[in-house]
């Protein structure tokens, strides 16, 4: 619709839609003040990793939250770039228990993809737009240690060789790159702390979460390839916008497959001290920025007991 002035012709649709977007902006107001300064640990999941755009756009949410005055720590997983490797060197890719079956020949093909390849493109798509991103995996500066542990197969251990859980973080690696204004882009490869020079595979969730307590993050971001957590799976009805960290862990009996360490890790999150863990949808595009400076929010939030009132 268009308006005719003695200056000339004004469009109104364009007012209005300028009009909107001067509202989002201003929607974004009070988190700007809020996570002013606040340090966010983002998990980056393989399968939200697969598509171009998407990629580019989760770059250009970093370095938005960066220059917005976050500190954002970005740690990726790579869990569909590590089976299609393997299956180009003709070598199995095997899930017990939610986790990879890593004989030594596949712990050198996940250390070479995750720390090589998948962490490098993020650094790349990252530093398109300034110097900004550093990648390092959890042997630098021995950001991680961990130990060994078993899958849990109807309740039984089952050996899935050398996967670990992170159980000591040295953040200072991390903090000295955020203190130069950089974007910590970390892989979950971590030492073996029982065996010197042996390295272990982390699943990326709980790697996330560790490093968000021991760095005392504002919050915990997981972008995965669903909306959310879902209280009963895979009814479409049952997406939960919040839930308390007690509820949280009621429910981990009740999802499977690759949710599993995505619930652990908010829980761990929560318990030791991170207010608020969120799994959103990293198909889509911006997810993260709706997640962090929109009202609403966008997926589902896990907060401490008593908090969700
Ligand atoms: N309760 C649940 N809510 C949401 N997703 C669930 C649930 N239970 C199982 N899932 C499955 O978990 C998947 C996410 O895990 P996964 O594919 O391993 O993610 P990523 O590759 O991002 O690490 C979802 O696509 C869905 O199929
Ligand atoms: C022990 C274990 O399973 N490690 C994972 C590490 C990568 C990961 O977690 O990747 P996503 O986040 O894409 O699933 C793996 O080898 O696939």
């Amino acid at each position: 619709m268009s308006t005719t002035t003695l200056r000339g012709t004004i469009d109104t649709d364009a007012l209005s839609r300028a009009a909107g977007k001067a509202q989002t902006l201003v929607e974004a107001l009070p988190w700007l003040e809020q996570f002013r300064g606040a340090l966010v640990v983002i998990k980056y999941g393989g399968n939200a990793m697969l598509d171009e755009e998407l990629k580019a756009a989760f770059a250009q949410d970093i370095v938005f939250l960066r220059y917005a005055g976050l500190r954002p720590v970005v740690v990726h997983g790579g869990g569909p770039q590590i089976a299609s490797m393997l299956g180009r060197l003709g070598l199995p890719s095997e899930f017990r228990g939610g986790l990879r079956v890593t004989t030594p020949e596949v712990m050198d093909v996940v250390r070479m993809v995750l720390t090589g390849q998948v962490g490098r493109e993020l650094v790349g798509l990252i530093n398109r737009h300034g110097p900004l991103a550093v990648g390092l995996s959890g042997e630098d500066g021995a950001l991680f240690g961990a130990r060994r542990r078993p899958a849990t197969v109807n309740g039984e251990p089952v050996d899935v060789g050398l996967v670990g859980d992170v159980e000591t973080v040295n953040p200072t690696a991390v903090t000295d790159l955020l203190e130069a204004g950089r974007i910590p882009v970390v892989s979950t490869i971590a030492p073996d702390l029982d065996e010197d020079g042996q390295v272990l595979n982390v699943n990326a969730d709980t790697a996330a979460a560790a490093l968000a307590v021991a760095l005392r993050a504002h919050k915990l971001v997981v972008l995965t390839d669903v909306e959310g957590i879902y209280a009963s799976w895979p009814d479409r009805d049952s997406l939960l916008s919040s839930l308390a960290v007690s509820d949280a862990d009621e429910l981990l009996g009740r999802v499977d497959a690759g949710m599993v360490p995505k619930l652990e890790a908010c829980i761990r999150a929560v318990r030791q001290g991170v207010p608020q863990a969120h799994v959103i949808d990293g198909r889509q595009p911006h997810s993260l920025l709706l997640e962090v400076f929109t009202s609403e929010g966008i997926g589902t939030m896990v907060v401490p007991d008593g908090a969700d009132s």
